[in-house]
């Protein structure tokens, strides 16, 4: 694994993007900035077991390497006989608008079998069509999306998902509370100094992500897709990063 040196050696002028450099280092990168991703990389076959559906259509929107989908893929035939039936035709879709990122995500899963079909879609998420979806997975991307769009894409999300199936949202959030988001913010910042990055590359990436990521509050977050109509969950959460659960009720 490439180590994440973008920031320590130079300050890259501009705002963070997902381009070659940060494609190379990405599973470092993530792994010591993101607190919940392991919990989430760990646990996602329990989801995949339990929600994918027989004959559909599963989403990895936002896949950077395609870690989900490849996980996904790889465990969906150790399905628990107690959960039933394993799943024989599955779609994955695995989407990504950065072409060093879908290009390596694409070279990976060509090195394994499997018997579901992967397609590999580098687009815009908001070209893609969900349909006859079970699972979603939204791992760390609509923190991404202008934050007047944000509504319409889980709408569409819902919309094509089957009924008794899921959307992973997984975000970094805001705290309302001014003081308590100070904190928390800063215990972040410790964590990723505990993983061996510098203040001076701290701050940097702080800079370069300030404009592209707009934060919502767990709050809004909850209420936002309740409204949609989704029964939600928090799954996973550390320090200012969580993984909710969005479920698409049986009628
Ligand atoms: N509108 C968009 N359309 C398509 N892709 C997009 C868009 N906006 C951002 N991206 C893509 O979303 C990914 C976000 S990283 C996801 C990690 C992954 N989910 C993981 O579970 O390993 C999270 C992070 O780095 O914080 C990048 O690869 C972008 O190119
Ligand atoms: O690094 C950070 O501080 C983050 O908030 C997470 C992150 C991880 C990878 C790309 C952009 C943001």
């Amino acid at each position: 694994m490439t180590k994440d040196n973008i920031y320590a050696d130079q300050d890259i002028p501009g705002d963070f993007q997902f381009n070659d450099v940060v494609a190379e280092v990405f599973p470092d990168m993530i792994q010591r900035s993101v607190p919940i991703y392991q919990a989430i990389l760990d646990n996602i076959q329990l989801l995949g077991h339990r929600y994918i559906q027989e004959q559909s259509n599963v989403y990895d929107l936002g896949c950077s390497l395609g870690a989900m989908t490849f996980a996904l893929r790889q465990s969906l035939p150790l399905k628990p006989e107690r959960l039933g039936a394993v799943p024989q035709k599955v779609n994955f879709y695995a989407v990504d608008n950065s072409a060093p990122m879908i290009q390596r995500a694409q070279l990976k899963l060509a090195g394994y079998q499997s018997n579901y079909p992967t397609t590999f879609v580098l687009d815009n998420i908001e070209n893609v069509q969900i349909t006859n979806a079970s699972m979603v997975i939204m791992n760390f991307v609509l923190q991404f999306f202008k934050p007047q769009d944000r509504y319409a894409q889980l709408e569409r999300i819902y919309a094509g998902l089957n009924p008794g199936g899921v959307l992973v949202l997984s975000e970094k959030f805001t705290n309302p509370n001014a003081y308590a988001e100070e904190q928390i913010k800063q215990l972040h910042w410790d964590f990723k100094a505990k993983n061996g990055y510098s203040q001076l590359e701290i701050e940097r990436k702080r800079n370069a992500i300030e404009n592209v990521m707009i934060l919502d509050s767990l709050p809004e977050h909850l209420a936002r897709l309740e409204q949609i109509g989704f029964e939600v969950v928090i799954w996973q959460l550390g320090f200012n990063f969580c993984s909710i659960l969005a479920f698409k009720p049986q009628k």
